[in-house]
């Protein structure tokens, strides 16, 4: 029996990812409140084998949460003495899936009737907003103002919306999901699709635990996808050093490596690994404005990375492959 963590609850698009990539019986899906949950079971809980987690939308750009978690760990693991809580993760596999989202109400309601429930708030995961911002905009012209609120998840929004209005009838909180979760939570369609752009679509991570001989795990087998292979490096470089960026890169154009993406995130490097409060010269030291890179490698041919490595290790203040996987079909369409 596979176990498989996902960003749940049943109903998520992370869900529907998963599926996608375990569409075998003998697997359990294990929901996860929060994405940094997904990292953490999967590093600490020893019956889990996979986690599924969103890294970017094709509207909205990059989820945050997950490339701060896939950074938080390059900062953990330069540390030996802190718990190598996700060291031992890597990516193994890609999915995408089209996100067609849905306006969804815990029960029947007709949103123009005078008499309908008061309506004042629209749940969904903050990823979602970006993503139907012109829709909710004409909506609000017609319902009147809505607070957008956060959730985990799509599907945890609706369950929020749908447990509070068993509990009082009078109020109305809506959701945006997909219809995954209308199904899993009993949830009515008012409108749907409501994303602003047609071919919404959102790219998913799997990630396995890396067995202890620390060699880079083995990528699943492509579900539907091409022979290409993806590498994900993450690395940062010299701070105010002309040129060090250019010279990482410079390593993959000498290894006639394709870069087929480039990301960055804040990076703030610990002084004395966070073991004592830096003194005012380190403060300074540790300028607020550095960033860690995220660079994909597509490629058919295998790569030498323990050689490529050595070049990136000379180049960088750290580094870390996160793993070698196949471009899942769901990338071309
Ligand atoms: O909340 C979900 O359903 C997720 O899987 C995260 C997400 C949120 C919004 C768009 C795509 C994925």
């Amino acid at each position: 029996m596979v176990r498989v963590a996902f960003l749940g609850p049943f109903g998520t698009y992370s869900h529907q990812a998963a599926l996608q990539q375990f569409p075998s019986e003998n697997t359990t899906f294990i929901p996860q409140n929060t994405i940094s949950d997904c990292f953490a079971q999967l590093s600490s809980d020893d019956s889990i084998e996979y986690a599924v987690v969103p890294l970017e939308n094709s509207t909205n750009g990059q989820v945050v949460f997950t490339y701060d978690l896939l950074r938080d760990a390059l900062v953990e693991s330069q540390d030996s003495e802190t718990s190598l809580t996700t060291s031992n993760i890597e990516i193994v596999a890609e999915q995408y899936v089209s996100i067609d989202l849905c306006l969804i109400a815990p029960a029947e309601i007709d949103l123009f009737s005078s008499d309908r429930p008061k309506i004042g708030r629209v749940y969904s995961h903050p990823q979602v907003w970006g993503q139907a911002a012109q829709y909710l905009k004409k909506l609000e012209e017609k319902v009147g103002p809505l607070d957008k609120v956060d959730a985990s998840s799509t599907s945890g929004a609706l369950k929020l919306c749908c447990d509070s209005y068993r509990n009082n009838t009078e109020f109305m909180d809506l959701a945006i999901a997909g219809r995954a979760a209308a199904a899993a939570h009993g949830g009515i369609i008012i409108d749907a699709p409501i994303n602003d752009k047609k071919g919404n679509t959102t790219r998913f991570l799997v990630l396995a635990r890396k067995s202890l001989n620390r060699v880079l795990l083995q990528p699943l087998p492509p579900v539907d996808g091409e022979q290409q292979k993806i590498t994900l490096i993450a690395f940062t470089a010299e701070p105010d050093k002309p040129g060090s960026l250019v010279d990482v890169l410079t390593v993959f154009k000498e290894h006639g490596l394709n870069m087929c993406s480039i990301a960055s995130r804040p990076f703030h490097p610990q002084v004395n690994n966070g073991k004592t409060t830096p003194t005012n010269s380190q403060q300074e030291l540790q300028h607020k404005w550095q960033y860690i890179f995220f660079v994909e490698i597509c490629d058919r041919e295998e790569n030498d990375w323990n050689s490529i490595s050595r070049y990136i290790a000379e180049l960088t203040c750290s580094y870390r492959i996160w793993g070698t996987f196949y471009r899942s079909g769901g990338y071309y369409k």
